[in-house]
């Protein structure tokens, strides 16, 4: 009887360490920062000119206290720029870092710290090269660190919380911005000004931050992340790809100066549906000839540039960019050229991811 009583006595000891224990568990979170109006510091409250990327990430996040609260917080500065000046290098040191962080343990997830302008561009770039299923999310701000109501502060405290969610395993890459969580695929800024710039205009949000929890209603089909083909791990230099603009009366100006550049591919935001203009399409022939990659793409911000509408692409050799916008269509590009120069290989990318 007495030894009964002492193994429910310590059953139950048990239980309480247990629960004791997972009641204590905080994910830890890394919060790789790389500069933006989210570090970004203006010499008055109230007007609209500031220097972005010039607080550090530590000084960034003593104005969210309360995300102590929800994850434990490790930080490192990968870069501090202005996303205008985001670039290659950036990118494959920022993905690698990623990558060797979720390979270890004690990792739950990252925060990326990152200027608008470019900010989907390196969410798609890192949704393409990152090889882990841990939440990986993406956040700025429209508003500088020192003005009034800075949107900084609310979209650090929910991009932590994001990253720190059981929910967002293998989501892929995500931008957490203005209490939205949009998918790296389809994610676009809609306006200079407002902080409700981004939208995922094709396929909507993939869910919402609510009291501190994400809320996900949508789920991408898209290739990301672990089931990407693409392994950045050894390369050092990405194959170089321009975008080059259609408009009325485009001529084949851009074209000759990129052919000329020795660019691997070009990207065309085309008008319509990825349509040219005779004599840029008859340059981008040329280009093909050469061996030289050509993606159509379109500067209208929603709707795909689809196969066989009024470009053959067969009889040029091109491919049909789909969903992906000229800039993502770049990313795309530039990791499938690491693999082939085929386009009917580059067309079968350009369906999948
Ligand atoms: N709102 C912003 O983050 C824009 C600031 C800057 N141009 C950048 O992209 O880093």
């Amino acid at each position: 009887m007495k030894t009964k009583n002492f193994k429910n006595l310590l059953n139950l000891f048990v239980l309480f360490i247990f629960i004791a224990v997972n009641a204590q568990y905080k994910p830890t979170i890394y919060i790789l920062a790389t500069g933006g109006t989210i570090a970004g510091q203006g010499s008055s409250s109230v007007t609209q000119a500031y220097k972005a990327g010039s607080i550090t990430v530590d000084e960034l996040l003593s104005a969210v206290p309360s995300i102590k609260d929800i994850a434990i917080i490790k930080a490192e500065q990968v870069a501090n720029i202005g996303s205008q000046d985001m670039n290659d290098d950036v990118w494959l040191k920022l993905s690698k870092r990623v990558n060797e962080l979720l390979k270890q343990k004690d990792v739950d997830g990252i925060v990326i710290t990152h200027g608008t302008d470019t900010q989907e561009e390196t969410a798609y770039f890192l949704n393409l090269t990152v090889k882990s299923n841990k939440p990986v999310v993406l956040v700025g701000s429209m508003r500088p660190s020192t003005a009034i109501s800075a949107d900084g502060p609310r979209n650090i405290y929910n991009a932590v919380a994001c990253a720190a969610s059981p929910e967002s395993l293998g989501k892929g890459v995500v931008v957490v911005m203005d209490d939205k969580i949009l998918g790296a695929d389809d994610i676009t800024k809609t306006h200079t000004l407002s902080v409700g710039t981004f939208e995922d205009p094709n396929y909507g949000n993939l869910g919402i931050m609510y009291n501190g929890k994400p809320i996900y209603t949508r789920e991408s089909v898209k290739r990301h992340t672990i089931n990407s083909e693409f392994d950045i791990t050894n390369i050092t230099k990405l194959p170089r790809v321009e975008v080059i603009l259609s408009y009325s009366n485009a001529k084949s100006l851009f074209v000759d100066a990129a052919v000329n550049a020795g660019v691997r591919g070009i990207v065309t935001a085309g008008v319509g549906n990825g349509n040219i203009t005779t004599d840029m399409q008859n340059a981008l022939a040329n280009a093909v000839k050469k061996g030289i990659a050509v993606v159509r793409s379109s500067r209208i911000s929603m709707g795909p540039t689809a196969q066989y509408d009024e470009v053959d692409d067969d009889k040029y050799g091109f491919t049909a960019s789909w969903y992906l916008n000229p800039y993502k269509s770049r990313v795309l590009l530039m990791l499938a050229l690491t693999k082939t120069n085929n386009y009917k290989e580059i067309q079968r990318m350009f369906t999948e991811y």
